[in-house]
């Protein structure tokens, strides 16, 4: 074993850095034998210096980032500060002064994550980010390496695990949203900012890595399809039960048959309680990938909090580590090709959709009528009327989405239709 130590900086010691400090100085022994060589954190940079850190000496704390990633003789920097900047400038810059990185920063990666492999590259140095997708869950390193060899067709899955959370707790104990959102906050689920996962932001930042990694190309935030789920409501829940259906936050990742195309969307969506994701619980995560070779695989564990994303983290800390004692990288993003990102209308699934209209003849036929010119077919029709109003609740074949976008337009143009209560997509059937 090599005697002088490979030195970390960590950027940030927040709900991950903390674990991650914490795991590096309790199991250092146990890194050391499987990198070869002992760990040393060399410096820890955060806001706040005066904050108590329980075992961190003071003396490693700074509030100077830039000056601790270009000291010249660090050899990772594990960067679990978040957003974008300084993160950005501080990984190039890590690069620029011979650092490897390992980062657990999703919206970074999915916003610039082919300038920060390019700068990786050209310095001959590693950026490992396992932690950014599906907390604890072993999932970048297998679709890039593990199935390299196979044509993976379609990511399914829940990867957000603060809404996992929230929609649990609506759905099973009738909790409310902000409260469960507060809950999810205080255990260290939710982003600084828990907008990003509400409405989906930090869904689409994943799915946006995942598309990329299991399809060989470049997917942006900006190319996924993104809602929220800060509309789903309890009513939501009663008619997705009537179904035999729980609601989930799905991300959703799909090569096109002809293999020419892909597209991505996070959105919430009803799914049978038969559905392994239906009994995805808490803040764990679960990811179906589906592959021409292999069929299809799950993932499944904690998606978020400190420990099991610094469980993560660490993980890619050894491997850099062990390429950085050999003299050598992991395998990087240059043999990645552009295919053609197609938009949501182009997407093909199932509908529920809640109707209120007037409780009157000729209504149902009125509306069917709506549907059939826009070439959606009717599934089911459940209708319950009260006082000369009625529910109307339409489950639709599957249908492409602009179809259905322009079947909604034209039903809220009806006299007879006072309002579209929600329309939710069906998958996982
Ligand atoms: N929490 C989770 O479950 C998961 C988080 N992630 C990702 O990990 C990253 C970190 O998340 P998390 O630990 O929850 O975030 P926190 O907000 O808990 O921690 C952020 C840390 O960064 C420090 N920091 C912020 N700005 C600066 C700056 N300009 N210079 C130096 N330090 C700074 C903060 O300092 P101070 O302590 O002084 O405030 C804090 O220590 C994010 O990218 C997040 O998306 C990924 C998977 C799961
Ligand atoms: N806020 C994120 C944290 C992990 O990525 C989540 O809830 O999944």
């Amino acid at each position: 074993m090599r005697t002088r130590p490979l030195k970390v900086a960590l950027l940030g010691c927040g709900v991950v850095g903390s674990e991650v400090a914490r795991i590096m100085t309790t199991h250092a022994d146990d890194l050391a034998a499987r990198i070869g060589a002992p760990v040393e954190l060399a410096g820890v940079a955060v806001r706040r210096p005066s904050k108590v850190r329980e075992g961190i000496p003071q003396e490693l704390i700074t509030t100077d980032a830039t000056a601790l990633v270009k000291r010249g003789d660090i050899d990772v920097v594990v960067e679990v500060i978040g957003g974008i900047e300084p993160a950005r400038t501080l990984i190039t810059t890590a690069f620029e002064h011979g650092a490897s990185v390992v980062s657990a920063n999703k919206a970074l990666l999915a916003e610039d994550g082919a300038a920060l492999y390019a700068a990786a590259e050209e310095h001959g140095r590693d950026l490992y980010y396992e932690a950014a997708v599906a907390g604890a869950i072993p999932l970048i390193r297998p679709l890039r390496e593990s199935l390299a060899g196979d044509k993976v067709n379609r990511v399914l899955g829940i990867v957000n695990g603060t809404t996992n959370f929230i929609l649990d707790k609506m759905d099973t104990s009738g909790a409310g949203y902000s409260e469960a959102l507060d809950e999810a906050t205080a255990l260290g689920y939710a982003e600084a900012d828990p907008t990003a996962d509400v409405e989906g932001f930090d869904a689409a930042a994943k799915a946006a890595i995942l598309a990329g990694i299991a399809f060989h190309t470049r997917v942006r935030l900006d190319d996924v399809y993104r809602e929220g789920m800060t509309e789903v409501t309890a009513a939501d829940f009663a008619s997705a039960r009537r179904m035999g259906c729980t609601i989930k936050l799905l991300a959703i990742c799909e090569r096109a048959a002809d293999g020419g195309s892909v597209t991505a969307r996070v959105h919430p969506a009803m799914i049978p309680l038969s559905h392994p994701l239906a009994s995805v619980r808490g803040a764990y995560n679960a990811v179906f990938v589906e592959a021409d070779a292999a069929g299809q695989l799950m993932f499944y564990g904690p998606g978020a909090g400190g420990s099991p994303t610094a469980s993560a983290v660490l993980g890619d800390l050894v491997a850099v580590c062990r390429n950085r004692l050999n003299d050598a990288t992991g395998p990087g993003e240059s043999a990645y090709t552009q295919l053609p990102v197609s938009p949501m209308g182009d997407v093909v699934t199932r509908y529920h959709i809640s109707l209120d209209v007037a409780d009157k003849p000729g209504v149902l036929a009125q509306v069917a009528t709506v549907f059939a010119e826009h070439g959606v077919s009717i599934d089911t029709v459940r209708q319950q009327g009260k006082d000369g109003e009625a529910s109307l609740v339409v489950v639709t074949h599957r249908a492409p989405d602009a179809a259905l976008s322009g079947t909604v337009e034209a039903l809220r143009k009806l006299d007879t239709v006072r309002g579209v209560a929600s329309i939710m997509r069906v998958e996982g059937e």
